[in-house]
């Protein structure tokens, strides 16, 4: 049995990272795609790092949930057959234990320097600018897909979608594109749709199967 799990900011939304839809938006003010494109880094950089910045140091502050937990449990009982997709940047789910994890809109502990391509595990600020350790040109910037820029891993992902028997969306409001679209391609390939999420999702009915509730309860429960 084939799983695909995607999985969005509801997901982590028990470990205290918030959403992007709860408070109308997630930043000081700016509309999440004001920040979140590479327009708004052209024109307002230190704006862009300190929303990243920000996000990054409270990576410290937070924790794997029951529901990133039950996702390690199912990787540990099935293993190349469970890949986990998330849009989430953040590494709660390396935390919990899983390893088999793409992270289509990148990682908040990691910067790309636009200089020489590289990429570094980062931990600490880039709104002051460091120099990139590989070329010591200070072109780092958030190694995150910004809207307009082309999701990390497409290939991978649609290889792992073609083949799915089941197709599960976790915690995802189902607004952002292309992600949006996995649960029409994975059902149009046989696949069994389930969606676990608080509340009904954008796309909610194209899936087989809906459940409502915190995934911190859901995920367990569907994993057992
Ligand atoms: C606004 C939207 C309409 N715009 C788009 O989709 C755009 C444009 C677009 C492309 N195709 C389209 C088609 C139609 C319309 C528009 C488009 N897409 C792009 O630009 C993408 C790039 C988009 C990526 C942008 N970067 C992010 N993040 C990284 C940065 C950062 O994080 O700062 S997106 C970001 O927002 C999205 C937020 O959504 P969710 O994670 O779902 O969070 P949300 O708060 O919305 O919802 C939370 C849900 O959880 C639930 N919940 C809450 N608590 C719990 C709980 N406790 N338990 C369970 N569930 C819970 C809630 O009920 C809710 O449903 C995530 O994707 C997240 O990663 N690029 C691209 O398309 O390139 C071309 C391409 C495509 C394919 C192949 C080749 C080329």
């Amino acid at each position: 049995m084939r799983i695909v799990v995607l999985t969005g900011a509801g997901v982590s939304a028990e470990s205290g990272v918030p959403t992007f839809r709860d408070a109308d938006g997630l930043w000081e003010g700016h509309r999440v795609e004001d920040v979140a494109t590479p327009e708004a880094f052209e024109y307002q950089p230190s704006v862009v790092h300190r929303f990243y910045d920000a996000r990054r140091a409270a990576l410290a502050t937070v924790d794997p949930n029951p529901a990133h937990h039950a996702l390690a449990r199912l990787e540990e009982a099935i293993g190349d057959d469970l890949l986990v997709v998330t849009q989430n940047i953040d590494d709660l789910h390396e935390r919990g234990g899983s390893t088999r994890v793409v992270h289509m809109h990148g990682r908040l502990r990691s910067a790309w320097c636009r200089a020489c391509d590289g990429r570094t595990d980062w931990h600490d600020d880039l709104a002051d600018h460091p120099p990139c350790p590989r070329c010591g040109v200070t072109e780092l910037r958030p190694d995150v897909v910004w809207f307009g820029e082309i999701p990390y891993e497409m290939d991978r992902i649609s290889a792992a979608l073609d083949r799915a028997d089941v197709f599960v969306s976790i915690g995802t409001s189902g607004a952002v594109y292309p992600a949006a679209g996995f649960v029409q391609y994975a059902g149009g390939r046989g696949a069994h749709t389930v969606e676990l999420n608080l509340e009904p999702s954008a796309g909610s009915a194209l899936f087989a199967e809906a459940r409502q509730g915190p995934a911190s309860v859901l995920v367990p429960r569907w994993v057992s």
